[in-house]
């Protein structure tokens, strides 16, 4: 995995806007998101529901157009699909009708490239599947299934992770074991991540830093760095000053939510006749 030059934030996303055209009208999602990831830090985007976060972090990816601004990746310009560029969704998203291996396999065979098979072995065994290469999704639990799509992810030796909700769908003692899992794999292979979570104390566990977003349209509304040492116990993760931090980032969710139902609005709002 590349490191990049160090000076240069690895992904810098610049004035990002998207508006969606949809049947009922225009939908500004994110406006002016503006906003620099070093090289091997791990970001987290926390924020109400529907802000914008994965029109960001999708944007981040190549997969969607901007309608104004742009993201750069190491200086240039992303316009589409990247291969320094991998994804995490929160679905698996295995064919199931193919095995683990043949999953693995797939984007290889679409691109027609070869994949690193000795790196794929050591991604296995690092997330525990080593063996399982011969079964098929239905034959995998649910934390099976995500890192499987993880080491999907990884096999191209990606420079970018970006992870969308990626332990949602989880349940709380598997999606704990993923969060050391990943802090694990990050800590041996230092790649960039973005992660979109609902959970801030996930994104405590894991990251850098911590972008709060308004709700829609998604701005930066702050970014928190979040300064204990890795890897994060669980001694840590009980401690006063996560709790602190925890607390600040879901006033300020709240907070931002709050004010937006408060805010009037011209038409909403009818001043009482004197
Ligand atoms: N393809 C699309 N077409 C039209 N509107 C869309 C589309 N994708 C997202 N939106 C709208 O844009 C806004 C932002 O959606 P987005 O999924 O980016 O938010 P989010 O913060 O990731 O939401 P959640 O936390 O609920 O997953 C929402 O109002 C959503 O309905």
């Amino acid at each position: 995995m590349s490191a990049g030059n160090t000076l240069e934030p690895k992904l810098r996303v610049r004035d990002a806007t998207k508006v969606y055209n949809t049947r009922s009208g225009d939908l500004l999602a994110i406006d002016r998101c503006s906003l620099d990831i070093r090289t091997g830090e791990i970001v987290s985007i926390v924020g109400p529901s529907g802000c914008g976060k994965t029109t960001l972090l999708w944007s981040m990816s190549g997969l969607h157009g901007l309608t104004s601004g742009g993201v750069l990746l190491d200086g240039k310009a992303i316009t589409g699909p990247n291969p320094e560029i991998g994804m995490v969704f929160q679905e698996a998203n295995l064919l199931p009708w193919r095995n683990l291996d043949a999953n693995i396999r797939f984007p290889f065979e679409i691109k027609g490239t070869q994949p690193d098979r000795l790196w794929i072995d050591e991604l296995l065994n690092r997330v525990g599947l080593e063996g399982f290469g011969g079964r098929f999704p239905r034959e995998l639990s649910g934390g099976m299934q995500q890192r499987a799509a993880l080491v999907r992810a990884l096999s191209f030796k990606p420079s970018v992770l970006l992870m969308d909700e990626p332990f949602g769908a989880l349940d709380s003692f598997t999606r704990e074991e993923m969060n050391r899992l990943v802090e694990e794999i990050w800590m041996d292979t230092p790649t960039t991540i973005v992660l979109i979570t609902h959970s801030i104390e996930e994104a405590i566990f894991l990251s850098d830093r911590i972008v709060v977003m308004s709700p829609r349209p998604g701005r930066v509304a702050s970014i928190h760095d979040v300064p204990f040492p890795r890897p994060r116990s669980m001694e840590i993760m009980s401690s006063k000053e996560v709790f602190d931090l925890t607390n600040v980032i879901k006033m300020e969710i709240v907070g931002e939510q709050q004010s937006r139902y408060a805010r009037p609005s011209a038409t909403s709002i009818q001043q009482p006749a004197h």
